[in-house]
């Protein structure tokens, strides 16, 4: 087992991301961020300098359970104090499990102003994957707006409020074209301006070169701040055989729903017309989509990468049909062998998710409370029982039976609110995740939930409001372990985990600007077992004016 070592600087920097210069988030002069590779049983150390004159910073590692280090999960005001301009964290955790991760930034919208890169973690040196590949490719998947994420944030805090709205591109490892198109060629394609790209630009597409007669395994993750994706490409069939870091029962498929916070991987058979090369197309799901298809190139070699396809990107399904959105989501199982759920959990959770207007402001709420982060964070506050630190009423348990979840809210008793659920240290908890109608009448949007700390067994979906006797169909027997998991327009899905991860740990709508409308909860678990917070997580709110007079240990 090694220790692998990453010193990151976060700074603002002019970037091209789609052909456009923005203000962009950069980490070491990179965007996206360095790729972070080890194996299972690394441990990994990255010492993280804030080199942003006027903000802090914080860094959260996305899929990785934090087992034994809490503080370095990165949620700033949850698991430590942001970084101070000029300072300098280590984040120092173990990456216990193979898979494909990403880190992004979890503090404001930093996600949205480009905090994000891979975290790639390949089996314990010696060991094997459970299936075959030749080569493997990363696509890092997100989306970006012109509007910078600060005006995009003044936005969403506003009176009155101002929607971000969709996405100018959709970024493939950080490229994409606003201004014009890899297939205008193609006489149906919506930009009519062919890109002139030498290669070397910053917006040109990172090609994917295969060889003909080969399997390569595609690792994909999306860190988009609000898209849902569809992924596919020309002629290939997708093999998916990894969701979010865990092995699930093979599937073929011609193309993948992915939704922000997720990663699968996918195995592919260069088995097509080795005279030719093939688009990979990606394209906007659930929200009716204003944003051109980001593409890129499968590229067999040794064909020239110029080389068009002799037919046009795939077409990414249409936004509503959520149909086959279910179909691809409730086709993944666990892989045989896969840690099966307990039969029975010893507390359910109801979460009913509302879009609400408190004092005026759009929010989204959970049980009516809407989430705002206390200035001291959980984790110190908690475990050194500074009682003022947070609202100390426990969040509702869940809503009342009365409510239509096919009505926009009636909002008369929201209200927001930093209430902690606190879980039994190694109990089992069932979370039942509610959709309900939006603000406007007949719109309920998707929802992907993102838990920290842990990974759930999803145990099913279902429409309408969820009832005692859904439980019947839970899938008990070879339900997918996942650490994100969504909810479809109007329906629920029913999650199991085992609180046996001494922390505090955020779960929530993965949406960025959702998150930062008050979408998502805390849960606190077996705090008081939780090791030496390290001071440097410490040195704000409350437990800064505690370390001052010396008495944590
Ligand atoms: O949170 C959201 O706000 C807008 C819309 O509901 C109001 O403008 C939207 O589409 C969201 O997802």
């Amino acid at each position: 087992w090694k220790v692998r070592h990453y010193d990151f600087d976060v700074k603002y920097m002019f970037w091209s991301p789609d052909c456009v210069e923005h203000v962009m988030m950069g980490i070491n002069g990179q965007f996206p961020g360095p790729t972070i590779r080890a194996n299972a049983g690394d441990t990994v150390v990255v010492r993280l300098t804030n080199k942003l004159h006027t903000e802090g910073v914080v860094i959260h590692w996305h899929g990785i359970r934090q087992l034994g280090t809490p503080w370095a999960d990165g949620t700033a005001s949850i698991s430590q104090c942001a970084i101070n301009p000029g300072e300098t964290f280590t984040y120092r955790f173990k990456v216990d499990r193979a898979g494909t991760y990403f880190y992004h930034g979890h503090y404001g919208m930093q996600r949205s102003a480009g905090l994000y890169g891979s975290l790639i973690v390949d089996v314990a040196e010696g060991e094997r994957e459970p299936f075959h590949y030749d080569g493997e490719l990363d696509l890092l998947l997100s989306d970006l707006w012109h509007k910078s994420a600060h005006d995009q944030e003044v936005g969403l805090s506003s009176l009155p409020f101002r929607w971000i709205g969709e996405p100018q591109s959709l970024l493939i490892n950080g490229r994409g074209q606003y201004n014009c198109s890899l297939a205008a060629h193609y006489s149906d394609s919506s930009i009519s301006n062919e890109c002139n790209l030498r290669g070397g630009e910053q917006c040109a597409p990172r090609i994917l070169r295969v060889l003909p007669k080969k399997t390569y395994r595609l690792r994909i993750a999306s860190t988009t701040a609000l898209a849902s994706l569809n992924l596919a490409i020309g002629n290939h069939k997708l093999v998916v055989v990894e969701a979010d870091g865990n092995y699930v029962q093979p599937f073929a498929v011609n193309d993948l729903d992915i939704y922000s916070g997720e990663s699968y991987s996918v195995l592919i058979t260069t088995d097509q017309d080795p005279s030719h090369n093939y688009w990979l197309s990606i394209g906007v799901r659930g929200r009716l989509p204003t944003t051109p298809q980001g593409l890129t190139l499968l590229n067999y070699l040794p064909n020239s990468a110029s080389k068009l396809p002799i037919s046009p990107p795939p077409i990414t399904p249409k936004w509503d049909d959520y149909n086959h959105s279910k179909s691809f989501t409730k086709s993944i199982f666990a892989r045989m062998g896969s840690p099966k759920p307990p039969t029975n959990s010893d507390r359910r959770i109801v979460l009913l998710n509302t879009q609400n207007r408190i004092n005026g402001y759009t929010k989204w709420a959970i049980n009516n409370v809407s989430l705002v982060l206390p200035p001291t964070p959980y984790l110190g506050s908690i475990k050194f029982g500074l009682k003022s630190a947070f609202d100390n009423k426990s969040p509702p348990e869940s809503f009342s039976a009365g409510y239509d979840v096919m009505k926009p809210a009636a909002n008369a008793n929201s209200t927001v609110g930093s209430g902690v659920y606190t879980l039994g240290y190694g109990t089992t908890v069932d979370v039942i995740l509610q959709n309900a109608n939006a603000l406007t009448a007949n719109v309920s949007e998707i929802h992907p939930w993102h838990l920290h700390g842990h990974d759930f067994w999803v145990l099913g979906y279902g429409e309408g409001k969820f009832s005692q006797k859904d439980e019947k169909s839970f899938n008990l027997k070879n339900p997918p372990l996942r650490n994100t998991a969504v909810i479809f327009p109007f329906g629920w899905t029913a999650l199991r985990f085992v609180a046996d991860n001494p922390g505090v740990w955020a779960f929530h709508c993965h949406i960025e600007p959702h998150l930062h409308m008050g979408m998502g909860v805390i849960f606190a678990e077996g705090v008081h077992r939780v090791g030496k917070i390290p001071n440097e997580a410490l040195g704000c709110g409350l437990t800064a004016k505690m370390s001052f007079s010396g008495n944590h240990t």
